[in-house]
């Protein structure tokens, strides 16, 4: 079930103070805003309120023997990624970018953001559909610079529902098909030299060497043959 509110302030900490609260909220369930007027981004930055966009937020309720929570971040991008790719047809070229950014022509059109409340993951996605921010130090983009954007709620619709299909699939096959996914789709290759902004706010360069099987951490191969784990970070 989708509910569309007209403004809020964030529909993940919506969702994350309902399951504080004890309140029961649905698998499968989502909460949609027309506007956000306290969005929340990755590493403490604010998202954008665009009109027209989809910014919304499910949860989902961790059981025994699931994998590691952080890597619902990859059910989240490929299920973005497919609607994201039905919305633009072949107008223009979708990719991924580790740990969770859909990319349109090479510049960010979506972002993901999971919080842990209590067992439970609130797995917030912003895609910008009708208008996207004009920033200084990146370029995003939105679906409405390259063909028609979709209706907010047939976008929800669909999106909802890829991602119901993905999360089936994290729970019932290996983790190692859904990074390989992840991997054919992406915008960096094997060998390809990257940059890493870390958690801890520092820029590390070498190239990329894939991800870790058992939680699909970025591998970065730096200049001296050693390899370096990742966990949290932004390649740049
Ligand atoms: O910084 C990022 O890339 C992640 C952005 C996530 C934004 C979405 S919009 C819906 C949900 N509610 C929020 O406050 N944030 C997420």
């Amino acid at each position: 079930m989708i509910t569309f509110v007209e403004e809020t302030g964030s529909t993940n900490a919506d969702l994350a103070a309902a399951v504080r609260a004890g309140e029961r909220v649905n698998e499968g369930s989502w909460l949609v805003a027309e506007r956000q007027n306290a969005g929340r981004g990755r590493q403490g930055r604010e998202w954008f309120d665009g009109s027209g966009n989809f910014m919304g937020s499910t949860v989902v309720a961790i059981k025994a023997g699931d994998k590691p929570p952080a890597t619902l971040s990859f059910v989240a991008a490929l299920s973005v990624f497919e609607a994201a790719s039905d919305a633009v047809g072949d107008g223009a070229n979708v990719q991924l970018k580790w740990p969770n950014d859909v990319m349109l022509e090479g510049a960010k059109l979506s972002g993901i953001l999971l919080e842990m409340v209590a067992e439970h993951v609130v797995v917030g996605i912003g895609v910008n559909l009708a208008q996207a921010p004009d920033l200084a130090e990146r370029r995003i983009v939105a679906i409405a610079d390259f063909v028609k954007p979709p209706p907010l709620r047939d976008f929800a619709d669909d999106l909802a529902r890829v991602f119901a299909r993905e999360l089936q699939s994290w729970r019932d096959t290996s983790l190692s098909d859904m990074l390989e996914r992840f991997l054919a789709l992406s915008i960096h290759s094997q060998g390809a030299p990257i940059r890493v902004h870390d958690a801890d706010g520092e820029f590390v360069e070498g190239t990329f060497a894939g991800l870790e099987e058992s939680d699909g951490a970025l591998r970065l191969r730096l200049a001296d043959g050693a390899e370096r784990v990742i966990r949290a970070g932004d390649i740049s």
